[in-house]
Parts: structure tokens; C-alpha cells; sequence
């Protein structure tokens, strides 16, 4: 620490001293692309397809465009879909060959369904000739390899044929029945989701590609090459859509993290040493205390997100008892570690990290979500020191899958929450903290409290606990508290227990104190006082520019603020190095084998597996393009 207590850092191994002043931020303008919504591919797309704009804009649209409550029926669902012959041209000009199955072929044949388009039920390269139905107006002579629009009977004569389908009456059926039908239903309506979110991204790939591949710069080597590679990573991921992955094919190098519903491990692929973080939740716990929303929120957002400033998600996958999510590993640490030895921050050094948080919030925000559990112990660092956000299961992307109401509904056929999405009840959200009598106690509790089964309401917006509904701008008010914390050493809601924070947090007014020991530079209060304060003015509302605005952040360079260093860069010896986590502080034994324990006491088989269990599961896998090529 210098003389006026401020940060020096010396984390880990670093014995740098990195005083404040030796990190300018950049005054040159910046050179960083700014991201474009809808990027240039998805313009040109939408140029073609004019119906598909009005509904959906792309991967890039807000997941409140994507999500729309009809999303499971077809017309809204495939509509979007590109007739294959006009995103399909003819390979002639280009390198490489018109055999779709170097990979890049069409996965989908679409048929012309009054305006709707379906998938190829036999996959990337449809029927043999022989296999294939003939339809009115096909002549079934040409080879069509799922990419030719087959014209089917017009909907009117097909009409009288749906119209007669026979009444269901579920009550006629007993339990189990149902909850198979419910099942069967869902898995159908997930495949087809599914499929057509795939044939949409990989139109997106190939015209993308298309354009690469129409540059004239390009020398025909070089086109060869990229159409090469494409094909190549296309075939490598319909492999991978077909393999199925589990807990065994990875090895377990430390537990990094324990939160309320499961742990978080740093593992090693058998099969190439690649390291990752594997998030694994209990599945019961989450039926127990009502989670199934939260992490059907999570993995929504990490598998949609494709944000530097959001962990990256590779894939997810699930067994009888747990779920897990592979992301890439932060190996920087968190953000409540650097504070629990810190303490506090020097405004320059508070000043980065409070701009990639904005950063952050901002490419959440965009995506369509709330965060709502915005707080140190969820703010990870890359190798690099730079920011990324994790634990988005408080989050909300407003669609019904991300409401409990959804799941209240699924498994006993009726409701029993309240209907407005906009607000959240005080105990879906469940927070209690441990006691704390003094600052001093409250640090140490500090931890405790992260892997307590409910966490810390200390960051958490008022509107949010009073239930009158609330949106985007509660996450800046986190920031505020985040803020605080940084330049004081505590967050400015802390006190002895959970319902003293709670109504401090709610007469904000009265209990916002700001010690007089510690001097804020002016404008670093007024920043903290334009955040933690009443909705209707608090800063950010009209979006995060105006925040970057302000005085704190006269001279940095948002665009490019991921590109310097940071100051805090850490230092590791490997690959799975876990110096920056309190690994020898956290209980070593894993989840897994605590059930299996379990089992043995008790004489209950370990493995909980039902119709109903499984219910809310359905369309948890996930797994991302880019996931093995690395
Ligand atoms: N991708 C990652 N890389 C490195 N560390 C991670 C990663 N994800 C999580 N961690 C570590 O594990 C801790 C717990 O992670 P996370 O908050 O996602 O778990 P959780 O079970 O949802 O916890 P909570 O109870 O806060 O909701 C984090 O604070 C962080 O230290």
C-alpha cells in the first residue's frame, strides 16, 4: 500500500509495484471496430428476406426479439428461414466443389408450406433418390441433397385433413402418461428449435464466407484455403452435434468455486488436455429451491452471447443427477478476491475496472438480458486482467422459460406465482447473509457468504426487493455499490444481517453514508451518487453512453479499452495454474462424490431419475460452433 492507503498491486506472484500512474489510458482515437447490430451479414441477409426482418434480426437481435412467446410454432419459427435456393448460389465461381458433402451443404431441404419452410428430417444430405417422397412437382430426378425447394400441395387442400384431428383429453390419463406426453412433446419441439436455429447460423457461416470468398484481393490459393477450412470445421461440428458428453471424459485439477447450487472446478480433457471450468448444478436442489428458471436464464444467455465481455460457454450437457457447463477457464480470478486482499482501489485503478464493467453490463443489456446479480464475487479476469462477466443465473432475458411460473405450470398443470414477469417475489431470489457485527468481521465473512446457499443481497437494487417491477437500469445501481466498494472498502449497505442490509438498501436515502476519513474525488462521488438512487433518475437509464459520459471517465478510451493492459495482469506459471483462487480454502470434495456418500448412508439409490425430473431439463444441451477448434 502507499501512504494514502491506496492499491499497489502485488497479487500472486507479481511483485510489481503497479502504481495507478503507471497505467495511461490511450488518448489516440481508437481503432477497435465498434460492433454493428445487425453485423454487415445479417444486413445483407435481411435485405433478401424482408418478412424474416420484421420477426427476428438475427443471432444479434435482442433475445426479447428472439424469444417471442410463439416461438414453438411453425410458421413464426421457419418463416425466417431463407428459401435454400436463395441463399444457395451456385459454386461454379468459387474454389472447392459442389459436393454439399464437404460439409458446407445445407443442412435442410425446405418445402414450400404457404410461406414456411421445414427441416430435412434426414439430415445434411437428404434422402438417397430412393428414400426420398416424391411430392407434387418434384420430379425426384435430379439429386437434391436438402437444398432445392420442393413446391408441396397448397395449403387449402391440406387444410380439412389438420382441421379433423381428434379432441385431446389428458385428464383420461394417469400421471406418468402425461408427464411422458409432456416429455415427448417438448424433446420434438426442442429438436425442431433446435434444427432451425442451426440452419440459420449456418446460412449466416456460409454467406459470410461467400463474401470472403468474392473479395477479388483474394488470391484462388488463399479462397481454396478458406473454403477448405470451412468445409472442414462444418464437418467437424456435425461430429461433434453427435457425440454426447460426460463428467468422465474429463479430469478434475481443483475445485475453483463453490456457489449456492453446485461447484465449479478447473478440468482437463482426456482426450486433449484442453483446460476448461466446469460448472456443475445439482438438479435436485434446483427443483427444491425453485432454481429451474434461473438456470434455464443462464444457460440461455451464455449460449447466446458471444460477447468478450461475457465467459464463454462451449457446451453444456447433463446426467441423472447434475448439469453441467464447460466454459473457457478465467484464470485471473475474481474480482472479491482482489478486494478481500486489497481492500481498496486507487481511483485510477477503480476507474478501469468500473469502465469494462460498464463495457460489460452494456454488451448484457444488449443481448436483451438483466443481469440482477451484478457483485465482485461475478466479475472474473482473463489472462489478460480484463473483465468478463459470470453467474447469470439471477438473469432474465424475459422470455417464459426464464419465468418459475413456466415451471410451476409444466410440472403441476397450474400457477401459483404471480404473472408479472417485471418483478421478481423477495423469495425467488432467497438471499440471507451471515452475521456480521463490524466491517472487519463482514470481510471475513466475506467468502462465506459467496458459497453460502444464497448469497448477498449487498449489491442487489431496491426496486428489485420491493416488487413494483423493475428493468435494465438495476444492474447500474450494482455498479454504484460495486464502485463504492472499491474506493472504501465496503459495500455502503453492509451491516450486521441480512435484513438490516435489506432495509438499508430500501431507505437508500437515509443510510447512503460516505465515511469522512475517506477523501473521493468529487467526481467519483457524484458518479456513485448518480447510480445508487431512485430509478426514475438514476444514470444509465437511457443507456450505457451516458454513463461513459461522465466526468470520472474524462480520458478513457472505451473502444478500446480491452486492447491495453490492465493493471493487473496475472502471472502464471501454466495452463492450470490456480494461484489467483482461495483453492486451499474451499472444501476439496466434490459434489458427485457427496451424493454417492449420501447414497451409502441412507440405502437410496444415488441416481434420481423420472419423467418428471427430466421435464424441465429438456433443451438444457447446448453446444457451440466453435467449441473444438481451438
Ligand atoms: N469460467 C470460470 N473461470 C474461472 N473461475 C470461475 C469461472 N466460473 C466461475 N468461477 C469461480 O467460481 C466461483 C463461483 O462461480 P459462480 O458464481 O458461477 O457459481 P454459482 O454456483 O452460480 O455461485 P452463486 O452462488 O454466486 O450463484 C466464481 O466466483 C469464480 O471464482
Amino acid at each position: 500500500m502507499d501512504p494514502n492507503n491506496r492499491l499497489y498491486l502485488n497479487f500472486g506472484n507479481n511483485n510489481e509495484r503497479l502504481a495507478p500512474s503507471d497505467r495511461q489510458y490511450p488518448t489516440t482515437p481508437s481503432t477497435f471496430p465498434q460492433p454493428v447490430f445487425p453485423p454487415p451479414a445479417q444486413q445483407h441477409l435481411a435485405a433478401q428476406q424482408p418478412q424474416a426482418s420484421q420477426q427476428y434480426s438475427g443471432a444479434y437481435a435482442p433475445a426479447s426479439n428472439y424469444f417471442l412467446p410463439n416461438q414453438y410454432q411453425a410458421p413464426a419459427d421457419y418463416v425466417n428461414l431463407q428459401p435454400a435456393s436463395a441463399v444457395y448460389q451456385p459454386r461454379s465461381n468459387t474454389p472447392g466443389t459442389n459436393d454439399p458433402n464437404t460439409g458446407l451443404a445445407h443442412q435442410f431441404s425446405h418445402q414450400n408450406l404457404g410461406g414456411a419452410t421445414r427441416a430435412n428430417p434426414y439430415g445434411a444430405r437428404g434422402p438417397s433418390p430412393a428414400q426420398r417422397p416424391r411430392t407434387a412437382g418434384s420430379s425426384g430426378q435430379q439429386p437434391n441433397y436438402g437444398y432445392h425447394a420442393a413446391p408441396m400441395p397448397a395449403p387449402a387442400a391440406r387444410q380439412p385433413e389438420f382441421q379433423s384431428a381428434p379432441e385431446r383429453s389428458p385428464e383420461k390419463y394417469g400421471l406418468n402418461s402425461n408427464n411422458n406426453q409432456k416429455k415427448c412433446s417438448q424433446l420434438a419441439a426442442d429438436f425442431f428449435k433446435d434444427s432451425v436455429k442451426r440452419a440459420r447460423e449456418r446460412n449466416l457461416r456460409q454467406s459470410e464466407m461467400e463474401q470472403k470468398l468474392q473479395d477479388p484481393n483474394q488470391s484462388s490459393s488463399r479462397r481454396e484455403q478458406i473454403w477448405q477450412n470451412g468445409g472442414k470445421k462444418e464437418a467437424r461440428y456435425l461430429r461433434f452435434l453427435r457425440t454426447k458428453d460426460k463428467p468422465e471424459n474429463y479430469t478434475t485439477v481443483k475445485i475453483i468455486g463453490k456457489g449456492a447450487f453446485g461447484e465449479v472446478k478447473l478440468v482437463q480433457k482426456k482426450a486433449d488436455g484442453q483446460v476448461y471450468a466446469m460448472k456443475s448444478l445439482i438438479k435436485t436442489e434446483m427443483f427444491k429451491k425453485d432454481q429451474l428458471a434461473h438456470v434455464r436464464a443462464e444457460r440461455d444467455i451464455l449460449a447466446e452471447s458471444d460477447s468478450p465481455w461475457v465467459v464463454k460457454l462451449f457446451t453444456t450437457f447433463q446426467d441423472a443427477n447434475f448439469l453441467y457447463m464447460l466454459m473457457e477457464f478465467l484464470p485471473g480470478g475474481d474480482l472479491m478476491t482482489m478486494l478481500i486482499k486489497y481492500e481498496i482501489f486507487s481511483e485510477d485503478i477503480t476507474r478501469f475496472y468500473i469502465a469494462e464493467i460498464v463495457l460489460a453490463i452494456e454488451a448484457v443489456h444488449k443481448l436483451g438480458f438483466i443481469h440482477r446479480d451484478i457483485k465482485p464475487d461475478n466479475i472474473l479476469l482473463d489472462r489478460g486482467g480484463h473483465v468478463k462477466l459470470t453467474d447469470f443465473g439471477l438473469s432474465t432475458g424475459f422470455h417464459k422459460l426464464h419465468d418459475n411460473n413456466y415451471y410451476q405450470q409444466l410440472l403441476q398443470g397450474k400457477s401459483t406465482r404471480p404473472k408479472d414477469r417485471n418483478s421478481v417475489a423477495l423469495d425467488q431470489i432467497n438471499l440471507t447473509v451471515s452475521n456480521r457485527s463490524q466491517i472487519n468481521d463482514w470481510r471475513k465473512s466475506r467468502r462465506l457468504m459467496a458459497y453460502s446457499t444464497v448469497g448477498t443481497p449487498d449489491y442487489i437494487a431496491p426496486e428489485i426487493f420491493t416488487g413494483h417491477g423493475y428493468t435494465f437500469d438495476c444492474d447500474w445501481w450494482s455498479l454504484g455499490t460495486i464502485m463504492f466498494e472499491c474506493l472504501v472498502g465496503w459495500p455502503p449497505f453492509c451491516a450486521e444481517d441480512s435484513h438490516d442490509t435489506y432495509r438499508k438498501i430500501v431507505n437508500w436515502r437515509q443510510s447512503l453514508y460516505f465515511p469522512d476519513d475517506i477523501t473521493l474525488g468529487a467526481e467519483a462521488e457524484h458518479l456513485i451518487r448518480s447510480l445508487i438512487c431512485n430509478t426514475e433518475v438514476r444514470l444509465g437509464r437511457s443507456g450505457a453512453q451516458e454513463i461513459k459520459n461522465h466526468a470520472f471517465f474524462r480520458g478513457v478510451e472505451f473502444d478500446s479499452l480491452r486492447r491495453i493492459r490492465a493493471p493487473f495482469e496475472p502471472r502464471l506459471t501454466s495452463a492450470i495454474d490456480t494461484t489467483y483462487f482461495p483453492t486451499d480454502e474451499i472444501d476439496q470434495t466434490d459434489n458427485a462424490t457427496v451424493i454417492r456418500n449420501q447414497a451409502i448412508v441412507t440405502g437410496k439409490p444415488a441416481v434420481e431419475e423420472s419423467p418428471e425430473m427430466s421435464l424441465p431439463f429438456i433443451g438444457y444441451t447446448f453446444k457451440r460452433f466453435d467449441n473444438n477448434f481451438r
